[in-house]
């Protein structure tokens, strides 16, 4: 049977420095947030998700966006190195918490970078974003790790956003859903359906219908509603603020064996 284990980290309390690259520096309200992060906890869990915290890393101000830091495909998990030098400590943490879920671990290895927001899985599909976070070396090593276990990767340009995952994700049924002004290619994806709202193409599937998203792309949630989905909307405007998306605040496991 499928597990239904999603790994989250707690806000660092060093969160308001986190990296900014492709939006303007605001204020990032830190108590706020952590309640955001809860709610979005509570939402994971409310949908049969039982989450399992990895240790919070209070110098890492980026932490949070945990999803960066590991790559799993089947059972396998591939540990990031982030194409941001300050974000490469919190893989520490990650480590052990998918080595104690049972998860066989392999490692991106030095002078390849991949942040895990570039990796879309659809079916055993999986694109990976080449931009400013992953590097050709880190492409290589996705495929290394993922097409002997059946996996076809897809190499995808990315110029315009911080991660391939800030402009594109997938619905339940392996439609790509993207923000076409932020894609570089979005012809790569032979079942694709534009969204009008940036965070629209930010979606988690929760299993059914349901839709977890951002609550700042309301004209999307009509759209994605309108096609037969549940749309669960949630705050996450602090980390909108950081670049940050509902994908990147979780890491599903659904295939452990454990
Ligand atoms: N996968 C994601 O979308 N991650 C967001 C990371 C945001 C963080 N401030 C960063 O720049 O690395």
């Amino acid at each position: 049977m499928p597990s239904k284990k999603a790994l989250v980290r707690r806000p660092a309390s060093s969160l308001a420095e986190g990296l900014v690259t492709h939006v303007e520096r605001g204020e990032v309200d830190v108590d706020l947030a952590v309640r955001q992060w809860e709610a979005y906890t509570d939402a994971l869990r409310a949908h049969g998700w039982e989450t399992v915290e990895v240790d919070p890393a209070d110098d890492c101000p980026d932490s949070v966006f945990v999803e960066d830091t590991v790559v799993m495909f089947r059972n396998v998990a591939l540990i990031a190195r982030s194409g941001a030098e300050s974000r490469r400590a919190e893989t520490l943490g990650v480590e052990e918490a998918v080595a104690s879920l049972g998860c066989s671990v392999n490692w991106v290895w030095e002078p390849g970078t991949l942040d895990g927001g570039d990796v879309l899985k659809i079916g055993d599909t999986v694109y990976v974003g080449r931009g400013g976070r992953t590097d050709a070396a880190g492409v290589q090593q996705v495929r290394a790790a993922f097409e002997p276990l059946g996996a076809r990767v897809v190499a995808v340009p990315v110029a315009k956003v911080l991660h391939l995952k800030s402009a594109v994700t997938a619905l339940p049924d392996g439609t790509a859903v993207g923000y076409v002004p932020h894609m570089d290619a979005p012809s790569l994806f032979p079942r694709f359906l534009p969204v009008p709202e940036p965070s629209g193409a930010h979606v988690v599937c929760l299993g059914g219908d349901k839709l977890l998203m951002a609550a700042s792309a309301p004209r999307t949630a009509e759209l994605y509603a309108d096609l037969g989905y549940e749309p669960v909307p949630v705050d996450i405007g602090e980390f909108e603020k950081l670049e940050g998306c509902v994908t990147c605040l979780s890491v599903r496991l659904r295939d452990l064996y454990a």
